[in-house]
């Protein structure tokens, strides 16, 4: 990968690579644009295949912060961390090391809890660096908020789909079961929604067929099924050349980052099929703006206002995708781009002034 050429398509900022040898710490801070305000993004821990992979994440996710804190609507730029381990090499050595490296950026990069990242973990992190947020859990932490975000993404995609309130008796696939898909199945099952569901762990598949009455179906069969919505809940990169061809859901609606594998190619792909995406990094705000909320004060009417506008702002984007004949995805650009390229416009004129 040609560093600076990449970096500079993607019209990220700064790139950080945080290195240590006692203890030994390996992990890359992204830091994609700050128009909005600082850079926002949680911090993920993951065995990536190589370093490529891990900066190709970091890069990725980081824009997705970008997009998504724009479209929310919320004063925040786009960041995202990766630290490259094995989840049981975690220490709490190497989280200190890494809330030091956050420090040394005096708040331009915030960031929290993403995957196999533990809440205490975060409280490990925050000994070194006071620029995380989420952990206070006055507002119950990101994940239930980010599953309600979901939900209502998902009424909005099926009243643009199919013209009607009313999603009793509709079957959505789940795919992963943790924090955000367990609650999202609590709303979804408490709707009259029949669940097929999906996940690595039996422990976690065995309680939401108890809890929720859910089928449980192998991992790689989710795509598969007969049902009206997918809903990605666990990682990146599931919309892709082998599963595209497989999906029967009319609808994707998921909380995933980066679900689109390759973002032009799947997006059209997707288009062609029929298929209505719904935006990941619009989708799935609802965390990003609980922890602002959070960091600036939280007030529940508020927080509670902003997630209930990822329906608007979903319905507005079909819409223009639509007018327009462009992807959902490249519609949710469109917005993000504009009132960024709005806000510097402004910045510039201060500096002038
Ligand atoms: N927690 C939050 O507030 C937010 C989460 N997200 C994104 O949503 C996704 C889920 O987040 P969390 O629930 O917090 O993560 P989590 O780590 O609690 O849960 C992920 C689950 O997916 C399962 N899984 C992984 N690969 C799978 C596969 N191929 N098939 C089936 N199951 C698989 C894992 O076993 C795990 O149970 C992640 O991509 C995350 O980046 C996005 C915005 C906010
Ligand atoms: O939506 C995402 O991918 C996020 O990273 C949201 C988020 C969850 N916890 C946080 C803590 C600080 C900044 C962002 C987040």
């Amino acid at each position: 990968m040609q560093l600076f050429e990449t970096v500079r398509e993607m019209g990220h900022e700064q790139v950080l690579y945080c290195h240590g040898k006692n203890p030994d710490i390996r992990a890359i801070i992204a830091i994609h644009d700050t128009t909005l305000g600082p850079a926002m993004g949680a911090t993920r821990l993951y065995p990536y295949i190589n370093e490529e992979a891990a900066l190709r994440d970091a890069l990725r996710l980081s824009r997705g912060m970008t997009y998504k804190a724009a479209c929310a609507n919320i004063p925040a730029g786009g960041g995202k961390a990766v630290i490259i381990a094995n989840p049981e090499d975690k220490t709490d050595e190497m989280l200190r090391a890494y809330g030091r490296f956050v420090e040394s950026l005096k708040g331009r990069f915030i960031t929290g809890q993403d995957v196999n990242i533990t809440p205490q973990d975060v409280r490990t992190i925050k000994q070194e660096t006071n620029y995380v947020v989420g952990v206070e859990e006055k507002s119950g932490g990101p994940a239930p908020i980010t599953a309600l975000g979901v939900f209502l993404g998902i009424k909005a995609a099926v009243e643009f789909r199919w013209q009607t309130k009313n999603i009793e008796g509709m079957t959505v696939a789940v795919q992963g079961l943790g924090n955000v898909g367990q609650n999202l199945c609590r709303h979804l099952h408490e709707n009259g929604i029949k669940l097929i569901v999906a996940d690595f762990s039996s422990e976690k598949t065995a309680e939401i067929k108890h809890l929720f009455g859910a089928t449980v179906v192998e991992p790689d069969e989710i795509y598969s099924q007969n049902v009206d919505i997918f809903s990605p809940c666990a990682m990146g990169g599931i919309i892709n050349s082998q599963t595209i061809p497989q999906l029967q859901a009319k609808i994707i609606a998921g909380a995933a980052n980066n679900q689109l594998d390759n973002e032009r190619l799947h997006g059209q792909r997707l288009v062609e099929k029929d298929i209505l995406y719904c935006p990941d990094y619009v989708i799935n705000a609802g965390g990003i703006i609980n922890v602002y909320n959070e960091m600036i004060g939280y007030e529940e009417d508020k927080a509670f206002k902003q997630v209930n506008n990822i329906y608007d702002t979903l319905l507005a984007i079909f819409n223009i995708a639509q007018q327009q004949s462009i992807t959902t995805n490249d519609a949710s650009k469109r917005l993000a781009d504009e009132r960024i390229m709005k806000a510097r416009i402004n910045k510039n004129q201060l500096i002038a002034a």
